[in-house]
């Protein structure tokens, strides 16, 4: 059996511990704390305060920082990251993709970039770059044998830009596996159009 045959036998092992998921953890209001976090960004994207109020700002700010801050847990027992259930797993740092479709084929994912993804008139490289990493995340962990895959590189084409505020269609997919290698293609749609598309190669490694 070639490598390529037996990955298409898809996965032999559990996904990691790390990676199963959960839709309970910090409780069912999590994601709509995640949300104002998001609202928080957006809002900073578009507002030229004058010195008293960017100081109130930040003492109310930093009131909920604290209040964060004195319920930390480690990372493996956070919330954020962890939810199946909400938008890009309740990561507020990730784009808020949500899981359209996901198996051996790849993944199909909705995203909306919004006010905090711009960069000047459409959403920042950056962001789209992110997002293609982590759904080739998805998309390699359900076709490496066992353990997980790394990003070794990641390569966008640009092919036109790519709005905020709306849905955007996401596709990423495992184009072809030699021994560790993960050849990943991905697209980006808005509608018909291709705004991005991407070219990346992860390594299976035993675990994240
Ligand atoms: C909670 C979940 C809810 C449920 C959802 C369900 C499922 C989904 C679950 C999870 C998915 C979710 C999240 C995943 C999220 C995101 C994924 C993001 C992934 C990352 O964001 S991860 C961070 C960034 N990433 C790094 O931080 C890597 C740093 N780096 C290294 O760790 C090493 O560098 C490594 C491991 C890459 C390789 O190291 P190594 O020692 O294992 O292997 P080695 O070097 O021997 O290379 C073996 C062969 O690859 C070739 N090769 C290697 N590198 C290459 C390159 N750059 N270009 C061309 N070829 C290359 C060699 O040439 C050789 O090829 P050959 O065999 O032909 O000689």
């Amino acid at each position: 059996m070639t490598s390529t045959q037996q990955a298409d036998a898809g996965r032999t092992s559990e996904l990691p511990k790390w990676a199963r998921g959960n839709s309970h953890r910090g409780g069912p209001g999590f994601g709509e704390l995640i949300e104002q976090v998001r609202s928080v960004m957006d809002a900073s994207r578009f507002i030229a305060p004058g010195d008293d109020v960017a100081r109130e700002l930040t003492a109310d700010l930093s009131r909920i920082v604290e209040r964060m801050q004195a319920i930390a847990v480690p990372v493996d027992d956070a919330a954020a990251d962890s939810r199946e259930d909400l938008p890009a797993r309740g990561n507020p740092s990730l784009p808020p993709f949500e899981i359209i479709d996901l198996g051996s084929e790849g993944v199909v994912a909705e995203i909306v970039f919004r006010a905090f993804h711009l960069g000047r008139l459409s959403a920042h490289g950056g962001n789209i770059s992110l997002l293609f990493d982590e759904l080739a995340g998805y998309a390699t962990m359900h076709r490496v044998t066992s353990g997980f895959a790394r990003t070794a590189f990641l390569k966008v084409d640009y092919r036109s830009l790519t709005p905020i505020d709306r849905p955007l269609r996401a596709r990423v997919w495992v184009e072809e596996i030699d021994g560790r290698k993960l050849h990943v293609l991905g697209t980006l749609h808005d509608g018909d159009r291709l705004c991005a598309d991407m070219t990346a190669l992860f390594i299976q490694v035993p675990d994240a």
